[in-house]
This record gives C-alpha cells, sequence and structure tokens, in this order.
C-alpha cells in the first residue's frame, strides 16, 4: 500500500538532508520519482541541505495541480513511483488534498517534509493539512538545540537580531550562522520556555553580561 509520509523537525533539524537521501535510496533502487520543492534559501526549483548536497526540483507554485499532474504524465506514459515534496508546509491545503488522492488512488508513494508552525508558533496551512491527512507522521531523531541545551521545538524569526512575533508568515531565511553578523532576517530555534520568554542566545548572552547589583547598605 502506498502512504502518504510526513517528516517534520524545526528549520535546521535534517529534514532536506533526508528528502535528498529518500530520493537517493529509492532512485538507487530503480524507482522512479518525481521531486518538487517551495521557496528553498538556495532559489527556485531546487532541495537544498546545509550538509552541502542539492538537487533540482520542481517549484510548487499555488496553481500547480499535483493531481492532474501526475495524471497527465503517467497518461502520456511516463512512470511515477514515488513524489518527494521538500518545503510542504508552504503548499495548499488543497495541494495536500491533491497529495493524499495520488496516494489513494494511484498507489504513488508521497514522502513530505517540511516544518509544522511559524515564528508565531502557529501552524502552516500545508503542515496543518498534513498533520490531518498523513498515514504516518515522524518527527526527525536529530534533535535541533536550543541555546540553553534543551531541544528546540520551535523557529524564532529575527529582524536585525531582535526577535519579532509579527509579520508575514512566510520569509524565505536562514538560521544564523556562527561568527557571522546578524542577517536582516533570521531564524533560530529556540524551546517553547525561550521562545516564549523572547530569549535568543543573543538576548540571553546580553542579560548575563548586565553586572551583578554590589551589596551595598547590608
Ligand atoms: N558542518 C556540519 N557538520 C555536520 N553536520 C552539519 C553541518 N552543518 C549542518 N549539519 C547538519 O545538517 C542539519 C541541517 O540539515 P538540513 O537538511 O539543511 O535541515 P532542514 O532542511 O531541516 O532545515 C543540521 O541539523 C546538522 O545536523
Ligand atoms: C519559521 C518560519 C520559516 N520560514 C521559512 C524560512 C526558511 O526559508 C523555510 C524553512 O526552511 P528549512 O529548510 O526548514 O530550514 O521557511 C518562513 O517563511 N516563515 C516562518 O515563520
Amino acid at each position: 500500500m502506498a502512504e502518504l509520509h510526513f517528516f517534520t523537525g524545526t528549520m535546521d533539524s535534517g529534514k532536506s538532508t533526508l528528502a535528498l537521501q529518500t530520493n537517493h535510496n529509492h532512485a538507487s533502487r530503480g524507482r522512479i520519482g518525481r521531486i518538487y520543492t517551495s521557496h528553498d534559501r538556495a532559489g527556485s526549483a531546487t532541495i537544498s541541505s546545509r550538509l552541502g548536497l542539492s538537487h533540482g526540483a520542481t517549484e510548487v507554485a499555488d496553481d500547480l495541480d499535483f493531481w492532474q499532474t501526475v495524471v497527465s504524465a503517467l497518461t502520456q506514459g511516463a512512470r511515477i513511483d514515488y513524489l518527494i515534496c521538500d518545503e510542504a508546509q508552504f503548499y495548499t491545503a488543497e495541494q495536500i488534498e491533491q497529495l493524499a488522492k495520488v496516494v489513494d488512488e494511484l498507489q504513488i508513494d508521497v514522502f513530505c517534509f517540511g516544518i509544522l508552525t511559524d515564528f508565531r508558533t502557529r501552524l502552516f496551512p500545508g503542515a496543518a493539512r498534513l498533520v490531518e491527512l498523513a498515514d504516518r507522521m515522524q518527527v526527525l531523531q536529530v534533535e535541533a538545540l536550543c541555546w540553553c541545551g534543551q531541544r528546540a521545538t520551535h523557529n524564532a524569526r529575527t529582524e536585525d537580531g531582535v526577535m519579532v512575533t509579527e509579520g508575514d508568515q512566510v520569509v524565505v531565511g536562514d538560521v544564523d550562522q556562527t561568527g557571522q553578523p546578524p542577517a536582516e532576517v533570521a531564524y533560530e530555534v529556540l524551546c517553547r520556555q525561550h521562545h516564549r520568554r523572547r530569549l535568543t542566545a543573543a538576548r540571553a548572552q546580553a542579560v548575563s553580561l548586565v553586572p551583578e547589583p554590589l551589596p551595598f547598605g547590608e
């Protein structure tokens, strides 16, 4: 039986790497796949992993109809055994429904990869529909960590180094690279407590550098 898989984790938890590994493992056994992504950091129509791998992909615009695309390819004689769908949080709810139909009606495996929640801790539309429809949902085993050492569960957005909680849901960006000056818009993974307190690594360090008041008058 074909299945709709959803692999999720925070930013920087290895999802795109796993997407490329999944494609490699299936392709190396002679299976034929199609690869999709949306708004990858490296640019349009590419899946890129921070480990250095990348692969061409079809860019998913809001008007792409997965059901029509796959049926039309099969009708023209193409073989499709599986789909790899990266950055699936950005897909529309309708597109996730089309993917579920591809699994059920055409017996094609669909592997989706994406983050669950945005910088305001709200579900993305594509991720929400995947939670509702996927046959299997797996949280990546390699845990991204908050600066405090706890498992990171949330994605924070920073603007000029300061955490923000208002703005557009979709702004392509990367996690801050160590030693680099803060990007205009960047992301940082945090545990829930530090996301709730808006305590990023930079702010925690700044707070810890504030000198203790001297014990005058004791
Ligand atoms: N220099 C490095 N050495 C080893 N692993 C790295 C290095 N840089 C990144 N990684 C690994 O790559 C992961 C990010 O992979 P990626 O597929 O780009 O994540 P995602 O798609 O979830 O944002 C990091 O969590 C880390 O495990
Ligand atoms: C939290 C959050 C993220 N994004 C963007 C930033 C990146 O371009 C992608 C996630 O990529 P990754 O492969 O998982 O690192 O999503 C966004 O647009 N809005 C957000 O709230």
